[in-house]
């Protein structure tokens, strides 16, 4: 039965695992159990699956993954398919279940988790000191804390600090207690429904000092302090009590470099901490290397700081959605609920100065809007029936009824912080040449720290104490914990400084990308205009009645999604006119739609398309096409029977900031080009308005080949609505989906600006280059500041105790550095 078991994919929370190279040592380790296929890892979301056969139980995975000091939690129901859950950065999906799938109790469990986890953390390590004692408990040990190698480490901690004064956190505790939440909290576990909210990570933040890590650095604090007391009494015992705190301090780190080791991953960072400590303490500086391995797990504690913080921020979105809502019965009557317990299909009541408490459509009432939670724009838009508001929004003038659409995880805003959650975890291509560095940094380290030790005593009659000392305080600078921190620090805090401003970026790479680029393509159509065209006029040929020419071209356009469909159809609607029914609907991308009307086949679309279909125009009516287009209409033709019956020209207004932001690009040097389906007069008008240079006349597949010709002259950003430009959005460098349908925006492209405006383009280039800055400043400090060391140790002039602040305070830098990102807010519109 082995053999015939089917494979399953199986998925677990791996706490501790949040930095990709935390995630790379996981990955490498699972792959080495038989029978486990397609790991798909995310140390943003600490989430681990993979396809699991016969060959291994779940169990042997968990306890891999223990050893390498991460926690691991298995969550029930794993994505039901591969593809999602290992979409990694690409879906929600997998995310979403997995999270239904916690379900409650599980969930609970997760929170507690944290607090246990510290404890546990903390029994361990201390056990760990007490040594032997070992209680046989193999998984967790150590691990407890984060570790990863690099030290860095990052979140677990990270979150748990205390970053955010705020209301949302700080439920970490709520949450587990399920006490009162604070306004504001999000999510509402309170204790019902957790359906939605898997995010535990939400759940976690603890206080700093609460933390596992932070428990570790106490404890590590108070055996060297005892070491030091002791020694100051007992002056004859100074040496053998240091060594035996070195050792006491030590073995957490060297169990953990063990397993690593023995897991394929034998030079990590503990390892060379370890080698670093134990030498030390072997030639008499006992006192500094209890010291190298107190500071090493201060830099862990710190280093997750920035993590955590960057979390904060993507999780501040979601405690944005209110607990409470209105929900108004079926009698009419209002009762307070928990926005947790409502249902799509609810209707409810928002009230003014309240936020809205899901996703919804707008049933009754027009208020003015803040939809900043979503779109980064503080100015209210005004919304009424049949508008779409989003959970988060504060209603700030007067009270709508809103039938609720979707709920809690499904809602945008969670759907947007799960995303840049995701999108933490995918990694540029600075974090991939890191990454690669990193690991030949650490067996080169050594091997040049062996070379310093041996060479000198060997060939040149060195003394060997003195060598030993560089070479020891040598493995002390190489190790690379700021280096390998120093790029998805800045790319943590640059996702999510954006994501609060209305800008959303799935990923390190395309948040690298976009600075670079000197080109941006725009689509017309519900890009650089606000995709409600209305219809003008209506021209009918001679012989046919318009209001005909209307009911018949409404017919055909009732099936169709193109933006100018709506425009006919509610043009249509307004003058009262009854639109027959349609069959066989169809649609040709980019020249037109058709379908079947009163037993005739009929369609609307593109002058070249109707030219195909009917002949050149009439001269009467080529004229006044010709007319239209130069004022910035767009121009359709209903055919019928080989034969144009009408013209029909729609104006689709540019958005209000649209030429404004395009200036701006211009004046940063960046090249702008509006690439469109619609005619090349019509392109051409609407160009001028907005001062861009257009291509019009279009093909989906000449837009795809105006894509690639622009790329070969550099990066290109493409900005669509993401609709029915996808292939151009992913044809581009990086595709920009703008405005309306955040979800679907998010799958086609790589970016997304939910606002809607224009001049977030150039505040998602500008956040680029910062990111990138701060990228660059990181890898200089964490690679100068060693460099530098490098040299002094060698040639002796700086000793260990040096080694090991810089070390630490790179690693602080670097934080800190990344943290700055944070506080990045657009350049004000010139
Ligand atoms: N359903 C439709 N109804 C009317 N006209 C249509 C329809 N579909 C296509 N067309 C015609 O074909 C032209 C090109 O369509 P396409 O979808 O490529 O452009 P678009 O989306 O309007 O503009 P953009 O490329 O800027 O987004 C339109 O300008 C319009 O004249
Ligand atoms: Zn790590």
């Amino acid at each position: 039965m082995g053999d015939r078991r089917e494979a399953e994919r199986l998925a677990w929370r791996v706490e501790g695992m949040d930095c990709p190279s935390c995630a790379a040592k996981v990955e490498r380790a699972v792959l080495r159990l038989p029978g486990v296929r397609e790991p798909a890892l995310n140390f943003a979301a600490e989430r681990l699956s993979l396809m699991l056969d016969g060959a291994t139980a779940p169990e042997a995975v968990e306890k891999a993954v223990a050893a390498l000091g991460y926690r691991p939690r298995r969550l029930q129901a794993a994505a039901p398919t591969s593809r999602e859950a290992s979409a990694g950065a690409a879906c929600g999906c997998g995310h979403d279940h997995a999270p239904a799938g916690i379900g409650n109790g599980e969930h609970r469990h997760d929170h507690g988790g944290h607090g246990h986890g510290d404890h546990d953390g903390h029994g361990h390590e201390g056990h760990g000191l007490r040594q032997g004692g070992g209680q046989g408990r193999t998984d967790h040990d150590h691990h407890g804390h984060g570790h990863h190698d690099h030290g860095h480490s990052h979140h677990g901690d990270g979150h748990d600090h205390p970053a955010a004064p705020d209301a949302h956190h700080g439920h970490a505790g709520t949450a587990a207690s399920g006490a009162a939440a604070p306004a504001g909290h999000a999510h509402s576990h309170g204790g019902l429904a957790h359906a939605h909210d898997h995010d535990d990570p939400a759940e976690r933040d603890l206080p700093l000092w609460r933390t596992a890590k932070a428990r570790l650095v106490v404890l590590l604090a108070g055996v060297a302090a005892l070491a030091w007391v002791l020694a100051t009494l007992i002056p004859r015992a100074e040496h053998a009590l240091y060594l035996l705190a070195t050792i006491l301090v030590v073995a957490p780190f060297a169990r953990r470099a063990w397993t690593l080791a023995r897991y394929g991953t034998p030079f990590s960072i503990e390892a060379l901490m370890v080698l670093a400590a134990l030498g030390a303490a072997a030639i008499g500086a006992a006192g500094e290397a209890m010291t190298v391995v107190l500071l090493f797990a201060l830099g862990e504690l710190l280093e997750g700081v920035a993590a955590g913080r960057a979390r904060s921020g993507i999780r501040a979105l979601v405690a944005l959605m209110p607990d409470q809502a209105t929900r108004i019965g079926t009698n009419g009557g209002t009762e307070a609920v928990t926005a947790a317990s409502l249902r799509p299909g609810d209707l409810v009541l928002v009230k003014p100065g309240e936020r809205v408490p899901a996703d919804g459509v707008v049933e009754d009432g027009q208020a003015a809007l803040d939809e900043s939670a979503v779109t980064g724009e503080s100015i209210p838009v005004t919304r009424g029936p049949g508008e779409a508001v989003a959970a988060g929004s504060i209603c700030t003038d007067a009270a709508l009824r809103l039938r609720v659409a979707r709920t809690g995880a499904d809602s945008t805003l969670a759907r947007i912080a799960r995303m840049v959650e995701e999108a933490t975890a995918a990694r540029g291509r600075t974090q991939r040449f890191v990454e690669r560095f990193a690991a030949w940094w650490t067996p080169g380290a050594m091997a040049v720290s062996a070379a310093v030790i041996l060479l000198p005593p060997l060939l040149f009659g060195g003394e060997w104490t003195v060598w030993l000392y560089r070479g020891l305080a040598l493995l002390l600078v190489a190790c690379p914990c700021a280096l390998v921190i120093s790029v998805p620090a800045a790319v943590a805090s640059g996702l999510s400084a954006g994501a609060r401003r209305g800008l959303l970026v799935k990923g390190g790479e395309a948040l690298e990308a976009m600075g670079a680029a000197r080109t941006v393509g725009f689509d017309k159509t519900g890009t650089l205009t606000a995709g409600r065209p209305r219809l003008g006029q209506v021209v009918p040929a001679p012989g046919v009645a318009e209001d005909e020419a209307l009911r018949l071209a409404a017919a055909v356009e009732a099936g169709s999604a193109h933006p100018l469909a709506r425009a006919v159809t509610e043009a249509a609607t307004s003058r009262g006119l009854m639109v027959p029914e349609a069959r066989d609907a169809s649609a040709l991308a980019g020249r037109a739609a058709t379908a079947r009307v009163e037993g005739r086949l009929l369609g609307v679309g593109s002058l070249g398309w109707a030219a195909e279909q009917a002949g050149p125009l009439p001269p009467a009516l080529e004229a006044e096409a010709g007319r239209l287009q130069e004022s910035g209409h767009t121009v359709s033709a209903l055919v019928g029977d080989g034969a144009v019956l009408a013209l029909l020209a729609m104006r689709d207004e540019p958005r209000p900031d649209a030429a404004a932001a395009l200036a701006a690009l211009h004046r940063d040097g960046v090249a702008t080009v509006m690439l469109t389906g619609d005619a090349p007069r019509t392109a051409a008008a609407i160009a001028r308005e907005l001062g861009i240079e257009a291509r019009g006349g279009l093909s989906p597949d000449d837009k795809l080949r105006a894509i690639s010709e622009l790329r070969a002259r550099g990066p290109v950003v493409m900005v669509g609505d993401g609709i029915n430009d996808a292939p151009a959005l992913a044809a581009a460098t990086v595709g920009v989906a703008m405005g309306g349908g955040t979800e679907v925006a998010l799958e086609a492209a790589d970016a997304a600006l939910p606002g809607g405006r224009v001049s977030g383009i150039a505040e998602l280039m500008a956040l680029s280059r910062a990111t990138l800055g701060n990228i660059r400043q990181n890898v200089g400090i964490a690679v100068g500041l060693k460099a530098v060391f490098l040299v002094t140790t060698v040639i002796g002039v700086t000793g260990l105790w040096p080694a090991i602040l810089a070390d630490t305070g790179a690693t602080v830098l670097v934080t800190l550095n990344a943290l700055r990102l944070l506080r990045w807010r657009p350049p004000a519109a010139a």
